[in-house]
This record gives C-alpha cells, structure tokens and sequence, in this order.
C-alpha cells in the first residue's frame, strides 16, 4: 500500500446554485417508472453512462460486488415477464380482501415494454472472505449494489431515462433464466427506457396505495424515539 499523499486530494467546494438546483432537480424527479416506457432502443453510449454513475458507487470495502447483465432480448424478457406473473400471483394472495383487489390493479412491471432489461446482482465473493467493513455485517455487499442502483437511477433521470426496479420474482427463476451461478445474489431487475412524461409524485402514491410519510416523524435526536 502507497503512504497517504497530499499531491492526491484536490479542491472540493460546494457546487454553483445551478450545479445544486440540477442534483436536487434529478432527486425530487426521479420516478419508478412502469408503463411510460418509449419503444425505441437506449443508445450504447447512454447506457454507457448510466453504467459508469453505478460502477462509481460507494461499496464496502470498495468491494464493488456488482455486475450488469444487459438484456434486450425481447424472448428472454418475455421469460422474465412470465417469472414476475407468476411470483405476482403469490403476492396478491398475500393482501387481504380490498386491499388484494387494489393490489391487482396496480401496474408494477414494465418488463417487456422497456427495450432494455438490467439485472443488477451481488457477488459476495468478490474481495474473499474477509471484507473490510463487512466483518460484523454481511449484508454490506447488498446495500453496495444498492447505491449503485440509485446512482444508476439518478443518471438515468438527467438523461430522460426512466427505471422501473422489479422485485417480485421468485430468485431461482431469474438465476435459471439468465445463467446466474448459485453463489450469487439477484439485487435488481430494472426496466430501462427513454420516456416523455413521469408521474409528479410516486405513482403508488397517486393511485391510493401508500403516501409519503412526514420527514419530521422519522428524525430522532440523541436517540431512538426522541423528537425533540
Ligand atoms: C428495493 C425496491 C424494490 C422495488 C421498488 C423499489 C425499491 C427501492 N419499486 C419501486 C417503488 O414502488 C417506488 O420506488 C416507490 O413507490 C416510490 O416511488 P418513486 O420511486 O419515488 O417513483 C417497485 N415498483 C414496482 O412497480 N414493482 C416492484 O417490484 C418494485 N420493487
């Protein structure tokens, strides 16, 4: 390991207002995107990118566990789609009365619509056994690939990419379905596409399911439940 060296640090203030304003614009925009998805391809070099913001994520260790498996295979999306129906119908059976019927009616894929699928997954194995940071919680390679999501996520929104994140899928179908070895973990499918226009607020919100909680109740002060 190379000593500590000054000539490697370099100026770092905070950005122009604009610089600001354009962060916090891609934050308080971002969507989940499900079905405003355009046909047309993503160019390679929009991808590029979108990967490079995630390959630039903080991991533990700097492990960077993650991998990109690209899919714009129509057949092999539609595959990933009937996973999702299936596991989908499981989830509906998990709400009860009313709430199982507005849960049907939910729209929570994209996958065969958006031109470019993205399976984001974790290999715990990456750096050995012994990972700096991970010693006392194993779940730090997942919450790396995390970040690497949102980076993904806040790229895509300044490039008029939408991402829809699936989840519901049984993990050995997607293991099976793109060859993903045993050892390794399935993070993300997202749904990658250019779109037009985006909900204003989280589309679970606007459809009834869930609204946004008040950031003031969820901030304790010197300790667990105290507000003031
Ligand atoms: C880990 C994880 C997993 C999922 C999601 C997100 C995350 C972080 N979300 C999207 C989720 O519903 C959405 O982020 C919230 O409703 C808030 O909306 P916005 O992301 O702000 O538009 C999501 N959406 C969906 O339609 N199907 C899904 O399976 C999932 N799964």
């Amino acid at each position: 390991m190379r000593p500590f060296d000054e000539d490697a640090l370099s100026a770092a203030s905070g950005f122009s207002l604009a610089e600001r304003e354009a962060v916090y614009h891609a934050i308080m925009t971002r969507r989940d995107v499900r079905g405003q998805f355009r046909a047309d391809p993503l160019p390679d070099g929009v991808v590029q990118r979108l990967l490079m913001a995630a390959h630039h994520a903080p991991s533990v260790g700097f492990m960077q566990p993650w991998n990109f498996i690209l899919v714009k295979s129509a057949a092999v999306r539609a595959r990933v789609r009937d996973a999702f129906a299936s596991a989908n119908d499981e989830a509906a059976l998990m709400f009860a009365g009313e709430r199982q019927q507005a849960y049907r009616a939910l729209k929570l894929e994209g996958i065969v619509e958006a031109p470019l699928g993205i399976c984001v997954t974790c290999d715990p194995t990456r750096s050995g056994s012994v990972v700096l940071g991970r010693t006392h919680n194993p779940k730090m390679d997942s919450y790396s690939t995390v970040c690497a999501i949102q980076n993904l996520w806040l790229a895509a929104r300044a490039e008029g990419v939408g991402i829809g994140w699936v989840s519901i899928f049984r993990e050995g179908d997607l293991k099976s379905i793109l060859g993903i070895p045993q050892h390794i973990e399935v993070v993300a499918w997202l749904c990658a596409g250019f779109v037009d226009r985006l909900y204003d607020e989280p589309e679970l919100s606007v459809k009834g399911w869930r609204q946004r909680l008040p950031l003031d109740e969820l901030v304790f002060h010197d300790g667990w439940g105290l507000y003031t």
